[in-house]
């Protein structure tokens, strides 16, 4: 086996963190000289089965994993294991595609998942080199038997399905990240693609399933037993990020063990959730600014993957069967089938979502003042509330439902700012960015998604006196600025 070529290209680096460390191959080259054997072992030279992790990063309720397993061991395989971190860069509107709290995220639920797979044998090798590039890189060396990965939902996912194809890549697609697969919907399919023919809004989405009485599938069970690790040592580069100061202040505090990112830590959090009084006056709480308990804070392990919503689903049950149903636990479930209806609407309208004027096309596209944009994400706009959430969003990569509201609607009705810069702005920002949740909010309230109403503007005064009436949180995050 050669030694291992340098990358063709390098991902672009872009401040300190994880982009600084853009090296991947680089190391892996590294790696193989210092280990010349490592990269030669006869499972190698026979080929390796690859586990391609996306937004699935656990062991439990995984499909792509289960299935390079069982192919790894059928054919007496190594699996390789392998995360491209997520894409980073200069957005068009002027900052970091990957702001510091998310960056850190991602990078602390990659290492977690290593330490879940130490336990099996495994290792996560990881990259920033996008995939086309990083498995490319792969296959020019060693024989490729399949790639599986979750099905990616969202146009820049299916554009790298896409590249590894074009690459002659084995790629096999597995449904995952949600509750239903497309076949168990009860809506007709189309025959091309295999999308369902989604209601126009939340509702009648809602309405059809419950009508339907179909459950979401139950979570499988982490695979039973694993191939090896290819030999050697996985090039492992220190691409630590700088872990950001912890704001007192923050109501989600990633760096503290019940919050830290990882499949271990998403799982005590749903048990302890779920065992706290918390459940049923969720539908009365969860509108609340900065409670922890208000609602699940499901959602920062939902977005990476690390919890399955079918075992949150599957928890649920557990939790009625034991403690009876509720008002708040039946609207837990409504909140979970938004994500489900976002995750069918990116599938299905895929670009059309990024548009200027979203899925309304004759609409009026939206303007854009670049300085009222920038007083907003910064917290200065002088609108107390809204500079308050958005001085907490920048300080602690969290912001609760109502404010994500909120702050978006003043972004759009009060500041004139283009909906697309908001939704870029929350994804390099919030802890659980998840693209069909943000895209699909974010259009809503515009007015260019899926909303009956045609958009959203909330009134600050009367949000205000209703959801802060102390002024309690507006002092907590504006003292000692000014506007
Ligand atoms: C403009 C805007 C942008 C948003 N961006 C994101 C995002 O990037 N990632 C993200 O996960 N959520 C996003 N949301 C949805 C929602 O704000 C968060 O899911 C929620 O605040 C997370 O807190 P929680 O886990 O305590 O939610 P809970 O209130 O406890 O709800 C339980 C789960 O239901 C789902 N859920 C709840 N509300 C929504 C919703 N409106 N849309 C879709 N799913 C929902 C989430 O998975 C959540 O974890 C956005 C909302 C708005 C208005």
């Amino acid at each position: 086996m050669p030694a291992l070529r340098p990358p063709l290209h390098l991902a672009p680096q872009v401040g300190a963190g994880l982009g600084a460390g853009a090296l991947l191959l680089g190391a892996l080259q590294a790696c193989a000289r210092r280990h010349p054997a490592d990269w030669r072992g006869p499972g190698m030279r026979q080929g390796l089965v690859l586990w391609w992790v996306r937004r699935d990063q656990r062991l439990h309720d995984n499909p792509a994993l289960r299935a390079a397993c069982a192919e790894a061991r059928q054919r007496g395989l190594p699996l390789l294991c392998l995360a491209p971190l997520p894409p980073d860069g200069p957005t068009r509107w002027g900052f970091a595609r990957l702001g510091p709290h998310r960056r850190w995220v991602e990078w602390q639920s990659l290492q977690a998942l290593d330490g879940q797979l130490r336990r099996h044998g495994q290792r996560l090798g990881w990259t920033t080199l996008t995939p086309a590039q990083a498995l490319g890189e792969l296959a020019a060396r060693h024989r490729v038997v399949a790639v599986h990965a979750q099905q990616g939902l969202a146009p820049e996912e299916k554009a790298e399905e896409a590249a590894l194809v074009a690459q002659g890549l084995p790629l096999h697609r597995h449904e995952s990240g949600g509750l239903f697969e497309a076949a168990a919907l009860p809506f007709a399919r189309a025959p091309d693609t295999g999308l369902p023919a989604l209601p126009c809004s939340f509702t009648p989405f809602r309405q059809a399933l419950e009508r339907s009485q179909r459950q979401p599938g139950s979570p499988l069970p982490e695979p039973q037993s694993w191939p090896p690790s290819p030999a050697g040592e996985l090039p492992l580069p220190a691409l630590q990020p700088p872990c950001p100061p912890v704001d007192p202040r923050s109501s989600h505090p990633y760096t503290t063990p019940p919050c830290a990112p990882g499949e271990a830590a998403a799982l005590q959090h749903l048990e302890a959730y779920l065992a706290s009084p918390a459940v049923p006056v969720y539908k009365k709480t969860r509108d609340a600014l900065s409670d922890p308990q208000a609602s699940t804070r499901w959602s920062p392990w939902l977005a990476t993957g690390a919890l399955s919503p079918r075992r949150a689903w599957a928890a649920l049950d557990a939790h009625e069967a034991a403690q009876g149903r509720s008002e708040g636990s039946d609207w837990i479930r409504v909140e979970l089938l938004w994500r489900e209806y976002f995750r069918w609407l990116m599938a299905v309208e895929g670009a059309r979502l990024y548009h200027p004027t979203g899925l309304k096309p004759g609409a009026a596209a939206p303007g854009h003042d670049a300085a009222a944009f920038e007083r907003w994400c910064q917290g200065r706009t002088g609108l107390p509330l809204v500079d308050a959430g958005m001085r907490e969003l920048a300080a602690t990569g969290w912001l609760s439902n109502r404010l994500r509201q909120v702050c978006a609607s003043a972004l759009l009705h009060e500041l004139g700012g283009d909906w697309r810069a908001g939704a870029a702005w929350y994804e390099a920002q919030l802890l659980d960015f998840d693209p069909q949740s943000n895209q699909g909010n974010w259009a809503y309230i515009a007015g260019y998604g899926t909303d009956p109403r045609g958009g959203r503007h909330f009134d600050l005064d009367w949000q205000a006196r209703q959801h802060d009436p102390q002024g309690t949180y507006r002092a907590r995050w504006n003292e000692g600025h000014q506007p």
